[in-house]
């Protein structure tokens, strides 16, 4: 099956891969080239169901199957913070390092040295003019510092439940096992097979 991913996040598509490792799985870049979506709504939802539509739009084949990922971290004691707004934290076109930075910032300025958080993904898909939702979380807490050079984003800051290493410290053979990204793919992989 040919699958079109509607992100543009390297360890996105690096994991997407390793989870679909029996299908062929394109960028929308290598398809249409650059193109950018604005995520201006107020859910994972939103901006993953307006991603996946933009694109489906923009490829302008019926039968394209496209799945795109909205994703971030939320930190209960940080009033939520940054939740949806993960890729921005530290402004626009921010580097994980520097959304890390802000991350760490706020959590000392609180005095937290840990505090539970949980990452959301939510998974979109667009077949024949169609759309359809699932999502995944994966629980843990974040710590004041960086450890370790695994995953990407905020993986370094944060220590699933059950583990008492960073996903920057653990193989991706964990994070496949636990994470939002999975769980969710799971579901989008079951919505496929239903509906073609
Ligand atoms: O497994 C993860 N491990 C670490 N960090 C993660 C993960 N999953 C999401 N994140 C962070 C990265 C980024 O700061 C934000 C996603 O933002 P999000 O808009 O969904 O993705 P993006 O802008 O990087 O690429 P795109 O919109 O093209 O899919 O949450
Ligand atoms: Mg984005």
């Amino acid at each position: 099956m040919k699958i079109i991913l509607a992100t543009g996040n390297k360890g996105k598509i690096d994991e997407f891969k390793k989870l679909l490792p029996n299908e062929e799985v394109f960028t929308f870049k290598e398809i249409i080239g650059d193109y950018e979506v604005e995520e201006d709504k107020d859910s994972f939802k939103g901006n993953a169901v307006k991603k996946a539509q933009e694109i489906y739009e923009k490829i302008g084949s019926k039968d394209a199957i496209v799945i795109s990922d909205d994703s971030g971290i939320t930190v209960p004691a940080l009033n939520n913070e940054p939740g949806i707004y993960s890729a921005r934290y530290a402004g626009t076109n921010a580097t994980d390092k520097e959304n890390n930075s802000k991350l760490i910032s706020k959590l000392k300025e609180k005095n937290l040295k840990e505090t539970e958080a949980y990452y959301t993904a939510c998974i979109a898909i667009v077949y024949k003019g169609y759309t359809y939702t699932v999502h995944g979380w994966m629980y843990g807490k974040v710590i004041d510092k960086e450890i370790g050079e695994n995953g990407f984003g905020y993986d370094p800051m944060f220590i699933p439940n059950g583990f008492d290493k960073t996903l920057g410290n653990l193989p991706y053979e964990v994070k496949k096992e636990f994470s939002h990204r999975s769980k969710a793919l799971k579901l989008a992989k079951k919505v496929l097979d239903i509906i073609l």
